[in-house]
């Protein structure tokens, strides 16, 4: 891939046990662990993709999103170009709580247009029978957020993964033509091995 690919930061927030790292390792490594471990901190991964006709590496930021660990989150929410804000569509206080997970996300983003910022609201878990939260009801939310881009998703069976973290980059591409935003491959070099990392550690869902 060229040295002029888009580097996109995208940030995973919401409760702990939406889904977040089920949704970031279906994405890029295309598998699904249903024992999953809770989140300590933060990790990334990168994804090389073209999305039209442009090479972007999206580099995908998971992070915990039990309270007790906000301390060690918050620090890597700068420089973020997307906020994907996820809940789990049989968790309606996960839905409910999507307003202090954008609220926490402004305060230690120091984003430079909070108008502007685009955000992508991910329903997760649409596999599962019981719904606590409808369609519309989360599509209300978006359209009163800033008309943000909602994709119903389940890390379980693959669906609208892709389409997703697809969409992300579509926002941030399309604000960023806007305003010129500069293209970062030049300053980091994607090229080596360094392909993901922990901060932290993970632990057992019991
Ligand atoms: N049925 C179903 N289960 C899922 C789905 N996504 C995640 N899970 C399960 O939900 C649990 C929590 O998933 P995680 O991906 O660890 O949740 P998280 O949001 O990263 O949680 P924290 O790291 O604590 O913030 C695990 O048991 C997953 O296997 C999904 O789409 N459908
Ligand atoms: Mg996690």
């Amino acid at each position: 891939m060229s040295r002029n690919n888009v580097l996109l930061k995208v940030i995973l927030l919401g409760d702990g046990g939406v889904g977040k790292s089920s949704l970031m390792n279906r994405y890029v490594t295309d598998r699904f662990d249903s024992q999953s471990f809770h989140t300590i901190g933060v990790e990334f991964l990168n994804r090389d993709l073209e999305v039209d006709g442009r090479l972007v590496t999206l580099q995908i930021w998971d992070t915990a999103g039990q309270e007790r660990f906000k301390s060690l989150r918050t620090p890597f929410y700068r420089g973020a170009d997307c906020c994907l804000l996820t809940f789990a569509v049989n968790d309606l206080q996960s839905f409910l709580n999507l307003s202090c997970w954008k609220k926490e996300f402004m305060l230690y983003s120091d984003v430079k247009d909070p108008e502007r910022f685009p955000f992508v609201v991910l329903g997760n878990k649409v596999d599962m029978e019981q719904r606590e939260v409808g369609e519309d009801e989360a599509r209300a939310w978006c359209e009163e957020n800033g008309c943000c881009p909602y994709f119903e998703t389940s890390a379980k069976d693959d669906t609208n993964v892709t389409a997703a973290f697809e969409a992300a980059v579509r926002v941030v591409l399309a604000a960023e033509d806007q305003i010129g935003h500069a293209l970062l491959g030049s300053t980091i070099d994607l090229h080596g091995n360094h392909n993901g990392f922990t901060v932290g550690l993970r632990y057992s869902i019991q």
